[in-house]
């Protein structure tokens, strides 16, 4: 077995949506100040960096993700998908509907769509065009996919920043609020090391914190090597 991370390092000069705050870190006990212990203040959205949607995100009646139960962070049957895309495009029902039996097994579906080549090289454009996922597509998801617990991506986020009110409405589709399920979102992924045909199983991790919607979260791909 082989375990590659698809979750990012958070690191302040990383990208993130358009005008919402990210992240500072600060000292606040250390060795080389005197202190016994390092010890640091970090300040964070939790929409910044690798970071899991939960329902509450978007539907004020939906669990936040420490509510979910604890299955669905351990992805036992991943589907990855190759969709490439590029600035500001959408993945649409067509893209999806080849693969509507694997999806309907899967309990969750990762999509590459190759944008993540431009998260160091051009942050902005990274950011502010990424790629989305139709609300229809969405809603097609929703209606057919009912195995579903999780969807992660190799972009900084499900709603494209060019087709806001798509975005927000995807969103609100996939955190359940036209449905009696959720399906929570894996944003801004590393998903290159993957070889889809050794694709294991997928661990996704978030930090479970009080009052919060959705945290950053750690994840880790199990490989058949
Ligand atoms: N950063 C968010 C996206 C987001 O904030 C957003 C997406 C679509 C429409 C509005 C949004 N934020 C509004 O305040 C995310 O984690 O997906």
């Amino acid at each position: 077995m082989k375990y590659v991370r698809l979750s990012y390092d958070l690191a302040k000069s990383d990208p993130g949506w358009p005008g919402s705050y990210s992240i500072d870190i600060e000292p606040y006990t250390q060795i080389a100040r005197g202190d016994v212990a390092n010890q640091y203040k970090i300040t964070l959205l939790n929409h910044f960096g690798s970071h899991m949607d939960g329902p509450k995100h978007f539907n004020e009646k939906g669990p936040r993700l420490a509510e979910m139960p604890l299955s669905t962070f351990i992805m036992e049957h991943p589907l990855l998908l190759d969709i490439p895309k590029s600035f500001s495009e959408l993945v649409r029902v067509e893209d999806l509907l080849p693969y509507e039996d694997e999806l309907q097994r899967a309990d969750s579906l990762f999509i590459r769509s190759g944008f993540s080549k431009f998260r160091e090289s051009d942050k902005i454009r990274y950011a502010s065009e990424g790629v989305g996922i139709s609300s229809q597509a969405c809603q097609y998801i929703m209606d057919r996919c009912p195995n579903l617990n999780a969807i992660g991506m190799d972009w900084i986020s499900l709603a494209s920043y060019a087709h806001g009110e798509d975005g927000c409405l995807a969103h609100q589709y996939l955190l359940g609020m036209f449905h009696s399920h959720y399906i929570c979102i894996i944003e801004d992924l590393n998903l290159d090391a993957i070889d889809p045909a050794r694709l294991e199983r997928i661990f996704a991790l978030p930090l479970f914190i009080e009052q919060i919607d959705s945290a950053p979260v750690t994840v880790i791909a199990e490989l058949n090597i």
